[in-house]
């Protein structure tokens, strides 16, 4: 498979690993929620992308709304507690986050579910990652983005004003707090020609 994806010739594959996550920017929202965000957080992602397009075990998902049964609009990998990532850079993103946020998140993160959206018709609806402790507990979701850049939308569980967070090649974000129960967050559809993305998302055990 080859990507329609054009990263910067200029991106280091150097080994460099990614940037200290002291530079991640801490933006606290309403009712305990807070993200942190740092832009670039891993160098020589032209390279991850284009490994985990060709070798993650994506699979299409297909949920029951109601009498109907529809496709999920994006693909999926999941990497359970104990699983191999795909990645040995995802291996370096894990362990700096683990090293970064092990005395305020009490736990290392477990889990890795990897989201392709294949153009701008892909996206994830309004939700919560409420399946499990996030319902009733602070927690944290961190998520990389690779490839085209598509907004992260967020808004307060309920009705509030709408957040919107570009997401870019190589970036991190990392919902925190009380983000899961009391704040949804989408990556809504592009009318505009958008090309494939992929996040990768660390949480704790428990966390979905
Ligand atoms: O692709 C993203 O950045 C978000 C994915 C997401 O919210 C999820 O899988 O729960
Ligand atoms: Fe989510």
């Amino acid at each position: 498979m080859t990507s329609a994806f054009q990263g910067s010739l200029l991106d280091g594959t150097d080994g460099t690993g990614p940037r200290p996550l002291s530079a991640a920017r801490r933006t606290r929202l309403a009712r305990g929620a807070w993200i942190d965000v740092l832009p670039g957080w891993i160098p020589g992602a032209d390279a991850l992308f284009e490994r985990l397009l060709t070798s993650a075990p994506w699979r299409e998902e297909s949920r029951r709304m109601y009498d109907k049964v529809v496709d999920v609009p994006r693909l999926l990998a999941f990497y359970r507690e104990g699983d191999a990532l795909p990645d040995p850079v995802l291996d370096e993103a894990k362990a700096a986050l683990d090293e970064h946020y092990a005395a305020e998140l009490g736990e290392p993160f477990r889990t890795a579910g990897l989201c392709l959206y294949r153009d701008g018709r892909d996206s994830v609806a309004w939700h919560g990652d409420r399946i499990g402790r996030g319902s009733t507990e602070d927690t944290m979701v961190a998520i990389l983005s690779v490839g085209a850049p598509r907004p992260l939308l967020l808004r307060p569980r309920g009705g509030g004003e709408t957040i919107r967070h570009e997401l870019g090649h190589g970036d991190l974000i990392v919902m925190g707090g009380s983000c899961q129960r009391t704040w949804e967050h989408a990556i809504p559809k592009s009318a505009r020609a958008s090309g494939p993305r992929i996040s990768v998302q660390f949480r704790p055990r428990g966390v979905r």
